[in-house]
């Protein structure tokens, strides 16, 4: 099954839209946990338990691991959840962007050394920076296109004059990605949930791709104007949402608190549709 597929069986056997993403800081572990780097693979690995039937995706956000010298408990994370939750594709987001030579190391990277079964990428360098990702062909590569921050605004919906209609730059990625550059049917495109009307726009110019949707939960976007906006026939959303589930409690019922806001934030996007 190649990502795409992957995902769909997800969304039916689990009923869900949402992607829980995993964001271990240990400043916000729970008790003896917390500070203790050491406990990153622990406390992800209890949110993968407690979520696992209740989400379409995981997202592991590299820099958190990386911060603390933790890639071996991602890489046993990932493990991890190949083993209890087979069916739910993980998003290893590391929006990674680089010439050629070097993006066919941080391919290996994230799809053979994490064993990620998708990735985010940086679409800044142009197309032959993500053309060694496609060289994996059950594999995903999610593009930014119009990201959840506000800073985002400062580039991507700047016009590009030179071109018909001067679109915007996420309009103008959002067009290539469904066509030219998607050769295998490989491409998904990052909209942040913060930006209900651009997702709209993409969701148009990209009608087919599956849309990567973060910054429900802590950074306050509307989970129904998502799902409105992103969600058509063909064309499916990944509604990520880390700290607020992470750090739903921060005592000994941690992950049964986290379950308790997937379970709402699920129920959430499932009457949206
Ligand atoms: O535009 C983007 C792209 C990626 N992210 C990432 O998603 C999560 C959001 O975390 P929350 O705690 O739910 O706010 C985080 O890993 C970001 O790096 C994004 O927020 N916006």
């Amino acid at each position: 099954m190649n990502f795409i597929q992957q995902l769909h069986a997800a969304e039916t056997l689990n009923h869900s839209l949402l992607c829980v993403g995993l964001d271990p800081e240990p400043a916000k572990f729970p008790g003896a946990w917390k500070g203790d780097a050491s406990r990153i693979y622990d406390f992800c690995s209890a949110i993968v338990d407690a979520t696992k039937d209740l989400v379409s995706a995981f997202k592991p956000q590299i820099a958190y691991f990386a911060a603390h010298r933790a890639e071996d408990q991602l890489e046993r994370l990932m493990a991890h959840i190949k083993r209890v939750a087979p069916s739910v594709p993980v998003i290893l987001d590391a929006k990674r962007g680089d010439i050629g030579s070097t993006a066919e190391q941080y391919a290996r990277e994230a799809f053979e050394r994490y064993q990620a079964d998708a990735v985010t990428l940086s679409p800044f360098m142009g197309f032959d920076t993500i053309e060694p990702y496609l060289r994996y062909p059950d594999k995903g590569a999610i593009l930014l296109c119009r990201t959840s921050n506000p800073g985002g605004s400062d580039w991507q919906n700047q016009r590009l004059a030179d071109l018909p209609g001067q679109p915007r730059l996420y309009e103008h990625l959002a067009h290539l990605a469904e066509t030219a550059w998607n050769k295998n049917g490989q491409l998904g495109l990052v909209v942040g949930a913060t930006f209900p009307a651009e997702i709209a726009r993409v969701r148009e110019l990209a009608p087919t791709l599956p849309l990567l949707i973060p910054g429900v939960g802590a950074q306050g976007g509307d989970a129904v104007a998502t799902v409105k906006a992103g969600l058509r026939e063909g064309g499916t959303i990944i509604v990520n949402s880390s700290r607020a589930v992470l750090y739903a409690s921060s005592g000994e019922d941690f992950a049964a608190a986290a379950r308790r806001v997937a379970l709402q934030t699920r129920e959430q996007l499932n009457a949206a549709v």
